[in-house]
């Protein structure tokens, strides 16, 4: 800590202060650039001022840190938001990238299933987890929407080390009792209750003061009606957040309407065992109708868009702009392993150019810009999680989790031609052709988590 602040606006000190460019969405403007500001950070993590640059003698009487101690950022660098991944499988990252040639229902059954089995053994799980929560956080990923596997004891172990790491992170426990190909992969839904309610309290005693369980039925077509609404009753009785798989490919929703025949649609199924509320994130929903955006938007529930997945799987491809034109919360998600990269930064990349195919269809369709996605991947992802009231971006009484990063970077990918180029051009860079070698920092609830410390 700097010194103990002199005004009482902050019950809490000024640990940090940051000088120089901070680039971040707000509710009203996609990409807001502030250049040459001061940003502290209270000894809770906390943003507790933005203040001008210039007023760095005024702010330090205010606050009580000595100008020296300021951190002033290089030429070339900004801060950014952490990002927000809304939607990725911890236990599918073993095999990311080595199994995308079948669609989706096959590639489950094939890929998928036969390898979230081996969780019940701890030690490849710890092993696995690490490696995700590592290098989804070198990556910028400050918060994780994760699936597991059906193995409580694993889940925990993945909570514990997102916790360790230092990582934001709602943890699910998958739920399935049908599973057709791998019967020794699945729960009868009186386990996966039980199952449920042991992972939340075991979870929720831990106290980690950044992850949470999430209520995660894998999706319909492996899920019993039963099993839904115990699941459904959980999350209502917990005010927990839930997460599941909505109309990823046309097959998928064809076996729902046969699996389901009484419900409305896919949506509806999910609805009427309460699982769409204002703190559900559904992944996909590339076939969805108007009808059930429709009930998106009352409800609150969410959607976790994964291009490289909806491509890689050649599942389909999003109309993001007509969910946004619905008001449906959106936010971005890797899919790993659907997806073949943990990166948040290829997450952009797939939605611009998921945008442009589209547009290459429709010449008149309303592509979206650079700006828009950044948000997405930022505080759109907060929004999709109902967690904005802690993170997504700069402003004070949010938690200060963001990216340090410098387009200049030694042994990096980008070579800055003109050296004038300025933010603007600067974010666009890293957005197309930035990655971790970029991402110099990374803090989250104000604790700097990469590079690294590695314990003796
Ligand atoms: N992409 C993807 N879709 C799913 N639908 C149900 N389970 C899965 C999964 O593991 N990955
Ligand atoms: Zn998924």
């Amino acid at each position: 800590m700097i010194s103990a602040p002199f005004s009482n606006e902050s019950a809490a000190g000024i640990a940090h202060v940051y000088r120089g460019t901070f680039v971040h969405a707000t509710y009203h403007t996609a990409v807001e650039i502030l250049e040459d500001r001061l940003l502290g950070v209270d000894t809770e993590g906390k943003i507790a001022f933005i203040g001008s640059g210039k007023e760095v003698d005024r702010l330090s009487q205010k606050w009580g840190f000595e100008a020296f101690a300021v951190t002033q950022l290089g030429q070339h660098e900004f801060f950014m938001p952490g990002m927000v991944d809304t939607h990725i499988h911890a236990s599918q990252y073993s095999y990311a990238g080595t199994a995308l040639d079948m669609p989706l229902l096959q590639w489950l059954n094939m890929y998928t299933f036969p390898v979230e089995a081996c969780y019940k053994d701890l030690e490849f799980a710890r092993n696995v987890y690490t490696h995700v929560v590592k290098r989804t956080l070198r990556n910028g990923t400050t918060t994780a929407c994760y699936f597991a596997t059906i193995h409580t004891d694993a889940s925990l172990l993945l909570g514990q080390i997102a916790n360790d790491l230092g990582q934001r992170a709602l943890v699910g426990k998958v739920c399935m009792d049908t599973n057709n190909f791998i019967p020794h992969y699945k729960e009868t839904p009186d386990e996966s209750e039980l199952e449920t309610n042991r992972f939340i309290g075991e979870l929720l005693k831990k106290k980690y003061p950044l992850v949470r369980p999430v209520v995660t039925p894998r999706f319909a077509p492996s899920c019993s009606a039963t099993l839904l609404g115990h699941l459904g009753e959980i999350a209502q009785n917990n005010d927990l957040h839930i997460q599941s798989h909505i109309s990823e490919t046309k097959e998928e929703v064809s076996l729902v309407k046969e699996l389901f025949p009484d419900y409305d649609s896919y949506t509806d199924v999910y609805h009427r065992h309460n699982l769409l509320t204002d703190k559900t994130v559904m992944a996909h929903g590339c076939h969805l109708t108007d009808g059930e955006l429709k009930l998106f938007r009352e409800t609150g529930a969410s959607i976790a868009h994964c291009p490289n997945s909806n491509i890689s799987l050649c599942s389909g491809m999003l109309d993001v702009r007509r969910v946004l034109n619905h008001k449906v919360k959106l936010g971005l998600g890797t899919d790993v392993a659907g997806g073949y990269s943990p990166s948040m930064l290829d997450a952009v990349r797939r939605t611009l150019d998921t945008s442009k195919a589209l547009t290459i269809q429709d010449t008149q369709y309303h592509t979206l810009t650079f700006e828009e996605v950044f948000r997405l991947a930022t505080l759109g992802g907060s929004q999709a999680l109902s967690l904005d009231e802690n993170t997504g971006n700069f402003e004070v009484g949010k938690d200060f989790d963001a990216l340090r990063v410098n387009t200049d970077a030694a042994g990096g990918p980008i070579d800055l031609i003109n050296h004038g180029e300025g933010p603007k051009v600067e974010s666009n860079l890293l957005a197309s052709s930035g990655d971790d070698r970029n991402i110099v920092e990374v803090y989250v609830a104000g604790k700097r988590v990469v590079p690294f410390v590695e314990r003796p």
